[in-house]
C-alpha cells in the first residue's frame, strides 16, 4: 500500500482559496498512491480561532467539492483533513472528510476532543460523539483528529471497531513536537496498528507549527518522518503486518476489561 501524507504549510500570508487550489493540485500529483492524507483545518489553521466562524462551510461546501474532484482526478482514497463545518441546525464542528477514488464521500468524522480548555476550539466548536472507521480494499482506517491523540481510549475503541491503520490529521504546535512523535508511536505500539499522522507546517495566529508528520508501523518503528517545512511524505507499507504482529505478540488478547477502582480502607 502506498500512502502520501501531505504536510501543507498554513501561513497567514496565503488566502484560503489559494491554499485550497494548492491542496487540490498536491492531491492530484499523488496519482498512483492508494491513500492520501491532509492535516487538520488546513484552510484556516487550527489555531486561527477568529477565522473559524468566517471560513466555516457546510459539509458539502467549497472544500468538499474541491477535494471530491481531486480524489477522483487522482483516483485515490483521500483523507482530506478537516474543515470548520457549519451545521445548519447546530454549532460549528471540526469535521474530517474521507473520499473514495470515485470522489464519493466515504466518511465524515467530527472531532471528539476539542482543544483549548476554556477557550479557542473548545468553546467555538461542538464535540463529535461517534467513532468512525472506513473500510479500504486492504485495510480499515480509524479516524482521529489532533488533540484526540492524547486519549488512548478513543484509539482502543477504533481498534475494537476493526481499525488497523489509525489516521491522525492534526495542526500540532512546534512547542509540543516531542509529544506528537511520542504519542504517535505509543498509539501504534499499544494498538498494534499503523499510524499515519499528518501535521501542518508554517505558522499562523502566532503559533509555529510542528511539521514532523510521521508514519509508524505496528511494532512502533518509524517508517518515515517529515521535517518542519511543507513536504509530501510518501511511504509503502504492508497492511498484512497488523495481523502478523497481533498473532506473533498477542498482547491485545490479554486485555482485562472492567477493572474496578481500588477499594477505600
Ligand atoms: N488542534 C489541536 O487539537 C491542538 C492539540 C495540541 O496542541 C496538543 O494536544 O498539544
Amino acid at each position: 500500500m502506498r500512502a502520501s501524507v501531505i504536510q501543507i504549510a498554513v501561513d497567514e500570508g496565503e488566502s484560503v482559496e489559494s491554499r485550497r487550489r494548492r491542496a487540490a493540485s498536491l492531491v492530484r500529483d499523488q496519482a498512483g498512491a492508494d491513500l492520501v492524507v491532509l492535516p487538520e483545518l488546513w484552510t484556516t489553521g487550527a489555531f486561527a480561532y477568529d477565522a473559524f466562524g468566517t471560513e466555516a462551510e457546510p459539509l458539502e461546501g467549497p472544500t468538499y467539492e474541491a477535494m471530491a474532484k481531486a480524489a477522483s482526478d487522482a483516483g485515490v482514497w483521500l483523507h482530506a483533513g478537516s474543515i470548520p463545518e457549519r451545521d445548519p441546525d447546530g454549532p460549528l464542528y471540526n469535521t474530517s472528510l474521507v473520499f473514495s477514488p470515485s470522489g464519493d464521500l466515504a466518511a465524515a468524522y467530527r472531532k471528539i476532543h476539542r482543544f483549548g480548555f476554556d477557550k479557542g476550539e473548545a468553546v467555538l466548536m461542538g464535540a463529535g460523539g461517534e467513532l468512525v472507521t472506513v473500510r479500504l480494499p486492504t485495510t480499515t482506517l480509524g479516524l482521529a483528529t489532533c488533540y484526540d491523540l492524547r486519549f488512548p481510549e478513543l484509539f482502543r475503541g477504533l481498534v475494537d471497531a476493526g481499525a488497523e491503520t489509525l489516521v491522525v490529521s492534526a495542526g500540532w504546535p512546534e512547542r509540543r513536537r516531542s509529544h506528537w512523535t511520542l504519542l504517535a508511536r505509543a498509539r501504534a505500539v499499544e494498538n498494534q496498528s499503523f499510524v499515519l499522522a499528518c501535521a501542518t507546517a508554517g505558522a499562523h495566529a502566532g503559533v509555529p507549527q510542528s511539521g514532523h508528520s510521521i508514519v509508524v508501523d505496528p511494532w512502533g518503528e518509524v517508517l518515515a518522518e517529515a521535517g518542519a517545512d511543507e513536504e509530501v511524505l510518501t511511504v509503502e507499507f504492508d497492511p498484512g503486518k497488523v495481523a502478523t504482529t497481533r498473532e506473533q505478540f498477542p498482547a491485545l488478547k490479554d486485555r482485562i476489561l472492567g477493572l474496578q477502582p481500588p477499594r477505600r480502607p
